[in-house]
């Protein structure tokens, strides 16, 4: 479903490269919820955003369903990302002045349907993040976890088939963090979604089917009790 072949990404700032990812290489299967763990600075966003194709890669190759992404255009990378891709960042990424129903139903108006759909599927799905009750609030008047559920929701709601969650706990305390990886986890696994779940913190990091750990742009597959030993905070509520 997901694949990258010896991917580098470097920046370069005068003479300094600073090589974000280097020769990242995995293979994501159709459905399988997949944790990336590391410290700040080791190539997570990156490593989404070039998936994503919000940045370009320096070599290597990635393929998503079998076909290499190398030469895609701008509008078709807008058209993968608004039919099967889903979003959700550590700072929410709410529009402020829109409420939580109209903030959900945004890439549902991006796709063109119609009003009516819009309504009801954006109904169905804060229903389904726990918010029936909160549509008509502001990102304002929302919890950081309540707003993360909106954010999740607004992630999901076009059906995507592959979704990417940058540090979705990083701005949440230790329950409310438990929650929303426990949320994702239920919401992805129902809809047989691909997740690929970035992270510094072991407690989110233990839900995915497989782990990766990340370390100066070198992904290195884990098993559960090595952990411990990569660095990244706890979350002491798991
Ligand atoms: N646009 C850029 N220009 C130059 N260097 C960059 C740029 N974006 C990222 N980097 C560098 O690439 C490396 C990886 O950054 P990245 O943001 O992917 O790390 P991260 O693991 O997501 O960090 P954090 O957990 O702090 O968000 C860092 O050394 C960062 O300084």
């Amino acid at each position: 479903m997901i694949k990258l072949e010896r991917v580098c990404k470097e920046y370069r700032r005068g003479t300094v490269v600073i090589r974000a990812l280097d020769e990242a290489t995995i293979n994501i299967g159709d459905g399988e919820f997949c944790a990336v763990m590391g410290p700040s600075g080791s190539g997570k966003s990156t490593l989404l955003n070039v998936i994503a194709g919000l940045d370009t890669i320096s070599s290597g190759e990635i393929f998503l369903d079998g076909q290499p992404v190398r030469g895609s255009s701008d509008a078709e990378w807008t058209r993968r990302r608004r039919e099967w891709m889903g979003m959700v960042f550590q700072s929410f990424h709410l529009v402020p002045g829109l409420t939580a129903s109209e903030n959900v139903g945004l890439p549902l108006q991006f796709n063109g349907q119609s009003s009516t759909f819009i309504r009801q599927r954006v109904k169905e799905v804060l229903e389904m993040v726990g918010l029936g009750h909160r549509q008509n609030h502001r990102p304002s008047e929302l919890s950081g976890g309540e707003q993360q559920r909106v954010a999740i929701a607004r992630a999901v709601v076009h059906r995507p088939r592959v979704l990417l969650a940058d540090e979705p706990t990083g701005n949440l305390d230790s329950h409310q963090g438990a929650e929303i990886v426990e949320l994702l986890h239920r919401i992805a696994k129902a809809a047989g979604q691909t997740v690929i779940l970035v992270t510094h913190s072991e407690a989110a990091a233990r839900v995915g089917d497989t782990l990766y750990a990340l370390q100066d742009g070198q992904l290195k597959p884990k098993s559960l009790p090595q952990l411990a030993t990569i660095g990244g905070s706890r979350m002491e509520s798991s």
